[in-house]
């Protein structure tokens, strides 16, 4: 890529293209999910984020030579395709790991489910389920992790899927892989899903089609005990709505939707672009500063139990109902399949800020402070610690102000 202007196509609906990208040459921007091939037959550097695509179809006879995608997924690229074209790729691992986990806790917080008393499974233990896994590990609680792909020693809890489908709480966040020793595409099927245990939480935040979507929508009539969270869908943008209306929570894709993973996805693919061009990056990825986000709890009800409190934080800083709500209402004012498909895309587009709980302060009385959550420890039943309030939250990285 010798040109002294490079032209760079990216998805609209990525943030800060213009302040990372902007020295590097001309920007254009298209809807992801629409991209066509004779958008990019000027294209050096092709930027999209997971609903575009990107394969043979796409970028046959372009000039694209650089693809980033800003996103922890890839199963919308065609890698093999990539490679034996020699177009160079990148993807934004962890970028939005946290976010994840935040949405993970806004899921429980809203469920009203006990996690701290409860066996946590996790189904894929990368970046996404790794943080999970560490930070409730660093809490205490039991967790089984089913991932095939990583080294027994360097997780203790790995175990088999059965085990972890009996686990009070079942997260997914494998990525979606067709080939392979160990495809996840269906991997928890009729059989899988029917040996979740009587009033099991199922969360899936990795992608839909991880899970036959129709054999959950065929078992929940028989399991109304299953409390289910769905944050993806097979397909998107085109879920079935007979689903969504049989799981509690439903959102649209949007679980790593903060705009802190957002951003750094964008600047990761930066970075990777400046390595691929031989280039100082001069942009910078500080952070987007946060102000005055705020928790208040100390003019709550004083009879409000230390769960009450914690659910209050969580969902102060970030409230997955709100996005359950959205979708909902999107789906009842729409009139058709294609308009559905649209407000589905249009939730994601018009996502409001949402901001990691790092840049949360919660207000809270020494009372509330010491008041002290019971965990049951290493899922004995026996085993328990308490834990004050004030050291749960900072350890799910929110800061504190105590008033004295
Ligand atoms: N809902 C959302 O907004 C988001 C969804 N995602 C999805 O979550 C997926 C996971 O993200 P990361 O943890 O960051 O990816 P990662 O690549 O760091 O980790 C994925 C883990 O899943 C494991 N795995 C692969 N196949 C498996 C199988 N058949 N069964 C069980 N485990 C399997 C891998 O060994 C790896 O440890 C992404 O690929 C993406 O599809 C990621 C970010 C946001
Ligand atoms: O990072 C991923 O992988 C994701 O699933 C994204 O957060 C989803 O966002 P879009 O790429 O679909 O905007």
């Amino acid at each position: 890529m010798n040109k002294s202007v490079l032209k760079i196509v990216a998805d609209e609906n990525i943030p800060a293209v213009e302040t990372y990208f902007g020295h590097l040459g001309e920007i254009v921007r298209y809807p992801g999910r629409q991209l066509q091939r004779e958008q990019l037959l000027d294209a050096d550097i092709l930027l999209v984020r997971s609903v575009t695509p990107v394969n043979e179809q796409l970028l046959t006879d372009t000039p694209v030579r650089f693809v980033g995608t800003c996103t922890i997924g890839t199963d919308h690229l065609d890698i093999h395709y990539l490679q034996q074209q020699g177009i160079a790729y990148s993807s934004a691992p962890g970028c939005n790991a946290n976010s994840v986990v935040e949405y993970v806790f806004s899921a429980l917080a809203a469920l009203e489910v006990p996690w701290w008393q409860s066996q946590v499974g996790i189904i894929g233990c990368g970046n996404v389920g790794g943080h999970l896994y560490r930070q409730l590990k660093s809490l205490g609680l039991h967790c089984r992790v089913y991932d095939p792909l990583i080294a027994s020693e360097s997780i203790e809890d790995l175990t088999c899927l059965e085990e972890v489908l009996s686990a009070d709480i079942v997260c997914v966040h494998a990525p979606l892989t067709k080939s392979g020793d160990h495809p996840s595409f269906h991997l928890l099927g009729e059989a899988e899903l029917s040996q979740l245990r009587t009033g099991a939480t199922l969360i899936s935040a990795g992608r839909g089609a991880v899970i036959d979507n129709q054999a959950l929508l065929k078992l929940l009539p028989q399991r109304p005990d299953l409390r289910i969270a769905l944050d993806v869908w097979e397909p998107e943008p085109g879920l079935d709505i007979r689903l969504l209306e049989a799981v509690e929570l439903g959102s649209p894709h949007i679980a790593g939707y903060s705009l802190d993973g957002k951003v750094t996805g964008t600047a990761m693919i930066y970075k990777a672009l400046c390595d691929h061009l031989g280039l100082a990056a001069a942009a910078e990825n500080n952070g987007l500063a946060a102000a005055g986000l705020e928790v208040d709890l100390t003019a709550l009800n004083s009879n409000l139990c230390v769960g009450e409190l914690l659910q209050t934080v969580i969902l102060g800083a970030y409230n997955i109902r709100d996005d359950d709500k959205r979708l909902r209402e999107m789906v009842v004012q729409s009139e058709s399949d294609e308009a559905r498909c649209l407000g589905f895309d249009l939730l994601r587009k018009h996502y409001p800020e949402r901001r990691e709980f790092r840049h949360w302060q919660v207000k809270l009385t020494p009372e509330q402070a010491a008041l002290e959550i019971e965990f049951i420890h290493a899922g004995t039943k026996t085993q328990t610690e308490k834990k004050p309030l004030s050291n749960l939250l900072a350890a799910m990285g929110f800061k504190l102000t105590d008033i004295c």
